[in-house]
This record gives structure tokens, sequence and C-alpha cells, in this order.
């Protein structure tokens, strides 16, 4: 059993719960209409997606102290592209209302970053005023994966589709996927390394397809590595989450592209 595999077991629980429990609240929270790719593809410096994430499973906590609406202002008055929200409880220590928090303050999108398995996250992920959520193709099988596509699609929520090996990457692109997060953990052995992003790069058009790299980015000279293989986009979590000076760590890592 790899941490991943525990992490899908539990959403197993928290979907059937959910499905006895949870009735749409059409656009219950403030909807803003934004887009992540159109705002990253003409960005002219690398765009960051800033993760709200208390603790990890390879990290343990990270900080428990973080208001999400606060620090949420404070990363879109950095400069942040993008927002993304953990919402997963067990693992990760966050909330669906975290992500409300942040809709509520700020302009930019919000990514909804959990372990998507059913249609019903994706409701619930609108609901609470998402623009985009994520789909792991290490979690699902490629016709599954397809399925929660086409219904996040339908309610105009962006996906980014995340992989970690060739396989993965052939299958976000016959899926057809536009934005595409090379994630560089190994999320069954937690290793970290940005030479995934380097190696993954060559098999997209990085014109077509909009590419992050996430994971494990620290330093600009890591910013540096994965802009010169077409990266426009990086996810940064415990960087921003222990920075002590977020204005100063915005700026190193947004380069020019
Ligand atoms: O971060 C983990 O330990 C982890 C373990 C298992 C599944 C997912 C995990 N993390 C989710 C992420 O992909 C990261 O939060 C995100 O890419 C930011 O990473 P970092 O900048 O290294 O905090």
């Amino acid at each position: 059993m790899t941490i991943l595999d525990d992490i899908l077991k539990e959403k197993e629980l928290e979907v059937e719960k959910l499905k006895e429990t949870y009735t749409r609240q059409d656009r219950a929270v403030r909807q803003v209409d934004v887009s992540l790719y159109d705002t990253f593809m003409h960005a002219k410096r690398m765009s960051i997606i800033a993760e709200m994430k208390r603790a990890s499973p390879s990290k343990g906590l990270i900080n428990d102290k973080v208001e999400p609406a606060v620090q949420g202002k404070e990363y879109e008055a950095c400069g942040a592209g993008t927002i993304s929200v953990l919402t997963d409880q067990p693992f990760f220590k966050g909330t669906m209302e975290d992500l409300a928090a942040v809709r509520e303050v700020v302009n930019i999108p919000v990514l909804n970053k959990d372990f998507i398995i059913d249609e019903i996250q994706l409701d619930r992920a609108k609901d609470y005023g998402a623009n985009v959520i994520l789909l792991i193709a290490a979690a699902l099988p490629k016709e599954r994966l397809k399925q929660l596509f086409d219904y996040a699609k339908k309610l105009e929520l962006e996906i980014l589709f995340e992989v970690h090996n060739e396989e993965e990457m052939e299958v976000a692109i016959e899926i057809g996927a536009s934005i595409i997060g090379v994630n560089n953990r190994n999320l069954k052995t937690f290793e970290v390394d940005l030479a995934t992003t380097e190696r993954l790069a060559k098999m997209v058009d990085t014109k077509k397809i909009l590419l992050i790299s996430e994971s494990g980015i620290k330093t600009r000279a890591d910013v540096e590595r994965v802009r010169d293989v077409g990266a426009r986009g990086i996810l940064v979590g415990e960087t921003m989450m222990r920075s002590a000076n977020l204005k100063e760590t915005f700026d190193d890592l947004r380069i020019n592209l």
C-alpha cells in the first residue's frame, strides 16, 4: 500500500458520505469568471499557483497558523496567478471552508486541490467557488479520468491534469488536457526530482498546452530550470507556507519567460 492508495481509500469513504448528505447549492459562494489557461498563456513572467497547505504526508505539519482569507489576499497582492487550496482533511488538514474563504476575497482563479474520484466532488468544487480542479492520472483508469474531465468541462471548471511519468503524459494528451501539471514528487515514494519536468516537457507542444511544474520548487534556479524546458507556471506549496516574507519569495520566483 502506498500513501496514494491510503488517500484514495479515504476518499471513497468521503464520497460515500457526501452522496448521502450533500445537495447541490448552485452558486452558493461568490463566483468569479476568470481563466487560468488564458492568463498564464498570456503572461510575460512565470505564473505562480500559490498553495494553501497546512500539512502533508511527506512533511507533516507545515503551518497550522495560516488564516486562508488573509494568506489568500496576500498571495494575490504579491502576484499569484492562481491560489491552490488543499481541501483534504485527514492528510493535509484542509477544508472546503478554506476554499470558500479564499474565493470570497480574491479575484484570481482558485484551484480545488483534492483527490477527485467522483462527480459529486466536482459539483461541490463548483458550489464552493472553484475555477479549477485537479485530476491525478495515477489515481484512476483512463476511462474514468475522461468521464470526470468531461463532467468538469460541463460545469465550466478548468482541469489541471497531473502526471508524473511518460505513460501518464500519454493519457493526458489523449484525453485532450490543455493544462498539464508535471508533479516532480513521486506520490508513492515522496521522492522529488525536477528532472521529471525536464523529461516530460519534451512530450508536449508548449505553445498550445500550458505546462505547469509542481512540487519541490524553492529557488530562482529551480524556476529557471523548468522555464527553460517550457513551463509557464509553477505550483508552490511548502516554500510559500514557510515564507517569512511572501513579497520577496514571489519576486524571487516570478522570473521573466
Ligand atoms: O506533498 C505531499 O506530501 C503529498 C503526498 C501525497 C500526495 C500529494 C502530496 N502533495 C500534493 C502536491 O502535489 C503538493 O502539495 C504541491 O505540488 C506543492 O508541493 P510543494 O511545493 O513541494 O509543497
